[in-house]
């Protein structure tokens, strides 16, 4: 069907046969970008050949996808790096990345010089996705979006891991006997086929059927137009606007409730609401004291220069950060000192009978922090921002952070955050609660409910430092800007309500039978397993999507260059993790007993989180993914258990 034609070259035609035919610009094999239908934006393909009748070229992305193109949706390469690096970039065009899933999933080996044009590319990719969709004037939207239709895309193919040439190399997929699960994959992947119907085809007019199909286009695939990000502005989270005034006043409003409630000879919802406190009861400066000096000791075992330095996923210039991951020697260093205290004699009960006023000092730090941390976003630079977190309206943006990845040098201030003050103080409080339960109900050891909670959540919190890197891969590190939010979450939130269950046990004894305690431990078991092993095979993929351990997963290739794991955990439901941690925070409740809400409070919390955290997560991906991403929901059914939901 195609007359594929080389390019002349000029020493060997004679001029007078250059001038009959066509001018071909781009050779067969060279490698350009081409524009992503639908979008503003190009990625790198390499040209498969030139239909001289249709003047079309046909090129290959890096996912398999083949298109046909016209002359003026392909650019050079070059143009695209010396352009995008005089500019600056917005947030949503950092977003465009790309990288080949091709090389990720049908890598065969990974020589030096692979690698090398692996990350070249990408970079230039990612610069010239920046460059084009800067250049194009919002009024001409409409007519690029018509111009998208001159495009041919070709099924794609579900791909398992080293069972398919390299698209590096361009060939045609394999074919010849294909297996009953190969053909369904293509048959799902066809699906999101937007062959080009042939003018031919009828008598309509060209744009008769320009029009049905851009309708088409946008009624059967509506996420089509979003595959490549052409930047629709991203949705505001969190019930937007008013929704952050909201948050910013619940959120402390609420630690204060929780605090004042578990404090209560009975914690029932009957003596709602609890009596409020003195105001001045609340402020204590040795409090704040211990407060700061906690996170000073954490920030310096932050800084020892010992550790793996880990590389953070890249960003949207390609650049990669780097991350001290030396937070298990902080946890163990930490247990160590707060051994050492103990044995000196230091009263650690204190955090049990000044609990409101050490949240109240961590509540204060964390707004400092969130006004630093806004102030200092004001001046950085749009490619420093996250997506969505430069909203204009400075309530939102101030709740929802809008610096990426603020750093002071190569102080990290959201990693370190996230993993280390609120973390390990989380275990510190704890233990605390342990010697205020032995010392309240004089008893020689703790109940076995509370070694229970202390020993469950422990193992939580040594794990996630153990695997400080898969922290990387995940959505606050990659995607959310550090505000109000997380400065608030990771200070306050995580070390003064995720230990209710350890305070509730203080003053709340709950015995536990044998077979009790074993379901208990079962339970906790089982979901640990889950939570460790999608999470470790999901960053193990992003870090490598080539790892040999993964190569029999199947993964369905993405625009982007990123592909999505469809089997193995990630292939039972969209959120295997967030499964194996519902178990454990189950399991942390239980030893509680069922006397009163307040030890299940963390069980409901996190449900509603994990639930609104999946479909923020989802809206994100679809952005990002497009067709891909919903193409995964429909191999995928199911969000967190699967046949229910
Ligand atoms: N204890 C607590 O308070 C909390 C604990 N957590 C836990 O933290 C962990 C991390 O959670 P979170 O960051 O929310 O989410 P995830 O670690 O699940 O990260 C979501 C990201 O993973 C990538 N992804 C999604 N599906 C696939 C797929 N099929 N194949 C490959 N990549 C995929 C996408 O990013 P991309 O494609 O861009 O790489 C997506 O944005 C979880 O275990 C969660 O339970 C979370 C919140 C609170
Ligand atoms: C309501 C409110 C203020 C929410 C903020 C949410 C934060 C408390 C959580 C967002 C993601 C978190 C993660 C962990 C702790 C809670 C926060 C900060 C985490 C560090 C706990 C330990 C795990 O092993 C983990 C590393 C996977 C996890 C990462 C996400």
């Amino acid at each position: 069907m195609f007359g594929f034609v080389q390019k002349p070259h000029n020493s060997y035609f004679p001029f007078i046969l250059q001038m009959k035919m066509p001018l071909v610009k781009y050779d067969k094999g060279e490698l350009v970008m081409g524009r992503w239908p639908g979008s503003s934006l190009y990625y790198e393909v390499k040209v498969l050949g030139y239909d001289v009748t249709a003047q079309l070229y046909t090129v290959i992305y890096k996912d398999g996808t083949e298109l046909e193109l016209r002359e003026q949706d392909i650019k050079s390469v070059g143009g695209f790096q010396t352009r995008s690096r005089s500019r600056s970039r917005s947030p949503s065009r950092r977003r465009s990345r790309s990288r080949s899933p091709a090389r990720t999933t049908r890598r065969t080996s990974s020589s030096p010089a692979r690698t090398t044009r692996r990350s070249s590319s990408r970079t230039a990719a990612a610069m010239a996705a920046a460059a084009i969709t800067e250049s194009i004037p919002s009024s001409h939207r409409d007519v690029k979006l018509k111009d998208t239709l001159e495009v041919r895309l070709s099924p794609l193919e579900t791909m398992e891991n080293n069972k398919h040439q390299t698209a590096e190399d361009n060939k045609t997929p394999a074919t010849g006997t294909e297996s009953k699960e190969e053909v369904e994959a293509e048959k799902r992947q066809s699906r999101y086929n937007l062959r080009r119907r042939k003018e031919e085809a009828d008598g309509r007019s060209a744009e008769d059927k320009t029009a049905q199909e851009l309708r088409q286009v946008q009624e059967k695939d509506a996420s089509f137009s979003a595959v490549a990000a052409a930047s629709p502005a991203p949705q505001l989270d969190f019930g937007g606007k008013i929704g952050a005034y909201f948050w910013l006043l619940f959120l402390p409003a609420w630690v204060l409730f929780l605090i004042l409630q578990v404090n209560l000879a009975d914690p029932s919802l009957a003596n709602f609401p609890p009596t409020l406190p003195a105001l001045g009861t609340l402020w204590d400066g040795q409090a704040l004291a211990f407060v700061v000096l906690w996170i000073l000791f954490q920030a310096l075992l932050y800084l020892l220069p010992v550790g793996k330095l880990s590389d953070g996923m890249p960003l949207k210039s390609g650049q990669r950060l780097k991350y001290r991951t030396n937070g298990f020697l902080a946890l163990v260093l930490s247990c160590a000192g707060t051994a050492a205290a103990a044995y000196q004699g230091v009263d650690f009960t204190y955090i049990h009978s000044h609990f409101l006023q050490l949240a109240v000092a961590s509540f204060i730090v964390s707004t400092l922090l969130s006004i630093y941390l806004y102030v200092r976003s004001l001046s950085a630079t749009p490619a420093d921002l996250a997506l969505g977190g430069s909203s204009g309206n400075v309530v939102y943006d101030f709740f929802k952070g809008r610096e990426l990845n603020p750093r002071l040098k190569g102080f990290d201030l959201k990693f370190f955050c996230e993993m280390r003050p609120g973390l390990i103080g989380w275990c510190l409080i704890n233990f605390a609660m342990a010697l205020a339960e032995m010392k309240q109900q004089q008893l020689d050891t703790p109940s076995a409910s509370m070694i229970l909670v202390n020993l469950f959540q422990l193992l939580y919190v040594l794990d996630g430092l153990w695997n400080e890197e898969a922290i990387l891969t995940t959505m606050d590190l990659m995607h959310d800007g550090f505000g109000f939010m997380l400065a608030f979450g990771d200070l306050v939130w995580v070390p003064f309500t995720y230990t209710l269950q350890a305070y509730y046990l203080v003053s709340h004894p709950s015995p536990l039978s044998p077979p009790a305690l074993a379901a208990i431990v079962t339970l906790k078991a089982i979901g640990f397993y889950i939570f460790r092993k999608s999470n470790s095979e999901k960053n193990a993929f992003r870090r490598n999507p080539a790892d040999p351990n993964l190569a029999h997963l199947k993964t369905i290739p993405t625009a982007t260059g990123k592909s999505l794991l469809v089997s193995g955990w990630w292939g039972v439901v969209r959120h295997p993790n967030y499964v194996g941690d519902l178990l454990m925070a189950l399991a942390w409740s239980l030893p509680c007993g069922f006397n009163h809400l307040l030890p299940w409070y963390y069980m409901i919390y996190f449900i509603i989180l994990l639930v609104h955290r999946d479909s923020r997560d989802m809206s994100e991906c679809r952005r990002k993914y497009g067709s891909a991403w919903e193409e995964y929901c429909r191999t995928v059914r199911y969000r967190l258990i699967p046949r229910v939901y």
